[in-house]
């Protein structure tokens, strides 16, 4: 382990025990013996730390040792490798400091049967790969603030007899497996728990009620008294708000007035000159938005286009597509993402709070009601790790798709970006794989009829939610005929053996080719140069010599990651690019071979400190 992480490790030790250094000797808890290499001072192993064969610190496990001092994040935060912290039944007193947040690796956090009091700092919130936390039985006060949907994989919630309030935050009840809150001071009602927890994880709250607990919650206080002050308040705010609507209205029919004029105008010029030239192709590029005329200006064919058409824009019901019209993504700025093989992206800020990715197909030669066809039924299958279409257009020239844009980038960027220091760790990259093979299963098996499957799945369709989620986006937006050699030709992914032995072809095995290249992206940490290929050949070749660790990713082999597991996934992974597609395995199969060594890295973490 590195030095300045032992002198921080003794440091927290120190403030753990209160200062008995006694213990620190008896624990070999000082720098003169590296925790990772026990063996090779005179003083032996560090009490209660575990390297799991690494060379860092993953696990700390100090349970009912009658430590009675505090607890000093900054410090055992510098061991950045720490998976797991275990300090169950001892007299640690204090609160938690916010730089618990900078433990990113934790998965495992027990503080059971303690003396911390205080709040629950919100940084917890940051330990996104958190899987287990009890804090139960402290004195822990407060609203419990923490934004608890953003730790995605968490399984266990236990924080029974404390004295925490407020209102029980809003957790992702279909993935945890155990929660308790009993015994606390929550109050109002409790949240739907899709059924998976009874009473008895709620009860000895007085203020908490909703069914579970057989009582019924208080009507919302509509119409209740309020003092002459607030109705004050209230009034004026409406009148307030009434001004600013009739305010709007007025500019909105100057506005209006003024547009139709201008069209006018455009209409006239474009007649004017296609008395002189052969007609345009008929559509405007995309263009990053300048002043307001500029726009005009540009967007103008194809605004005369939308006039006709613009009743072709189908938007899906979501709560960003509401009221969307074509008009609007013309008008708005819009800013080049990409040029894929399969057309352009575009970034559209409607206002500061929606802003959406427009995809420009080429060369799709599918008839707009196949298309329409398409892409609603799409929108019917609906995962939460698939990002559905808001809203599609489909004109002769033209087929757009509309998505909700994505800050947080794509997997591709996640593995090779710089992204501001942040850990994708093993842990991290077994789940998104684990996630990807169980919604593109969801979704080939509800597609499986009508034919419709991801058709270019790879990593920057993989794009990150604001939770920091995996999500397939792009679903079903390519179509690949049977009979289409040409455009076989032309999709270098798609060579990969795509047509079966028997000439069979199915879109369905391309995906699974594309997932097996996203696992090998995953375990290589390597890009893929354009397409599948030189990734796929370069870890047959290495493998052919024999299993070496020589294929997987420098920064998860030095963070100890286990390399029987990381084998079994690239076995997987290979088994998802055979040149054969009806040698490949399904999604399904895909998905339990995944969950499987998730499980067993869950185990050798876990094994119940
Ligand atoms: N909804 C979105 N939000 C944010 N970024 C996105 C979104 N959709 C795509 N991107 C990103 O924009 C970039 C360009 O996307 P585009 O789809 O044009 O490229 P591509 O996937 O490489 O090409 P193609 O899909 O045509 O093969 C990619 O880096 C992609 O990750």
């Amino acid at each position: 382990e590195d030095i300045n992480v032992m002198q921080a490790l003794v440091q927290f030790m120190e403030k753990l025990s209160a200062g008995n250094s006694q213990n620190d000797q008896n624990w070999g808890w000082n720098v003169s013996s590296d925790p990772c290499n026990g063996n090779v001072n005179f003083n032996g192993t560090w009490k209660g730390v575990d390297c799991m064969g690494s060379q860092n610190v993953k696990k700390i496990v100090l349970n009912k040792l009658k430590l009675t001092g505090t607890f000093d994040a900054a410090s055992l935060c510098k061991a950045n490798s720490l998976l797991v912290l275990s300090l169950k039944g001892n007299n640690i007193s204090g609160f938690i400091p916010e730089g618990i947040g900078n433990c990113k690796r934790l998965s495992h956090l027990y503080f059971r049967g303690n003396r911390f009091t205080g709040d629950i700092p919100d940084t917890i919130s940051q330990l996104r790969n958190l899987k287990r936390i009890d804090i139960s039985n402290n004195n822990f006060s407060g609203e419990l603030t923490v934004d608890m949907s953003r730790i995605s994989g968490l399984l266990t919630f236990f924080a029974e007899n404390n004295r925490l309030n407020g209102a029980i935050p809003d957790f992702d009840f279909s993935y945890l497996e155990e929660f308790n809150v009993a015994n606390n001071n929550f109050s109002g009602p409790i949240p739907d728990v899709k059924g998976k927890f009874g009473a008895n994880s709620f009860s000895g709250n007085p203020e908490l009620c909703g069914k579970l607990l057989s009582k019924a919650c208080p009507p919302s206080k509509k119409g209740s008294k309020h003092s002459s002050a607030d109705r004050f308040l209230i009034y004026s705010g409406y009148i307030i708000l009434a001004m600013v609507l009739l305010l709007l209205f007025v500019l909105y029919l100057f506005k209006k007035n003024k547009r139709k004029e201008d069209t006018v105008k455009v209409v006239k010029e474009e007649k004017v000159a296609n008395v002189s030239k052969e007609p345009t192709s008929g559509s405007s590029e995309f263009k990053t938005g300048g002043n307001r005329s500029e726009n005009r200006s540009e967007y103008s064919i194809t605004s005369v286009e939308a006039g006709m058409t613009s009743s072709s824009l189908v938007v899906l019901p979501s709560p960003v597509g509401n009221g969307l019209k074509f008009e609007d993504l013309l008008r708005a700025p819009a800013e080049l993402l990409g040029r894929g093989k399969h057309g352009s992206l575009y970034k559209v800020m409607l206002d500061t709070a929606t802003i959406l990715v427009v995809k420009r197909i080429r060369d799709w030669g599918i008839s707009a009601a196949d298309f329409k066809r398409r892409m609603q039924r799409i929108d019917q299958v609906k995962h939460p790790r698939v990002l559905p279409p808001v809203a599609f257009y489909c004109s002769k020239q033209e087929k757009l798709l509309v998505y909700e844009y994505q800050q947080n980038g794509s997997l591709l960027k996640l593995l090779h970006g710089s992204q501001n220091g942040q850990v994708f760790d093993w842990a991290s990259r077994l789940n998104v794989a684990a996630t990807i093979a169980e919604s593109l299963g969801f979704m080939h098996e509800q597609l499986q009829e009508d034919g419709i499957a991801h058709g270019n799945l790879k990593s920057t369709n993989i794009l990150l939610n604001k939770n920091m989620e995996p999500c397939i986006s792009e679903y079903g937006l390519i179509v690949i005929q049977g009979q289409d050699q040409s455009f076989l030709s032309q999709s270098d992914s798609f060579k990969s053996g795509a047509l079966g032995r028997d000439g069979a072809y199915s879109t369905f095995k391309v995906d699974i080719y594309g997932l097996g290249v996203v696992l090998l992206e995953l375990l290589t940490g390597k890009l893929v140069q354009d397409n599948g290929f030189d990734l796929a050949s370069w870890v047959h070749s290495v493998v052919r010599e024999e299993w070496t660790a020589e294929v997987f990713d420098r920064a998860l082999i030095s963070e100890g990651a286990s390399e029987e597991r990381m084998v079994n996934l690239l076995q997987v992974a290979l088994k998802c690019i055979n040149p054969s597609p009806n040698e490949r395995p399904s999604v399904k199969q895909i998905s339990v071979m995944i969950n499987t060594i998730k499980e067993d890295e869950e185990r050798s973490i876990t094994s119940e400190p």
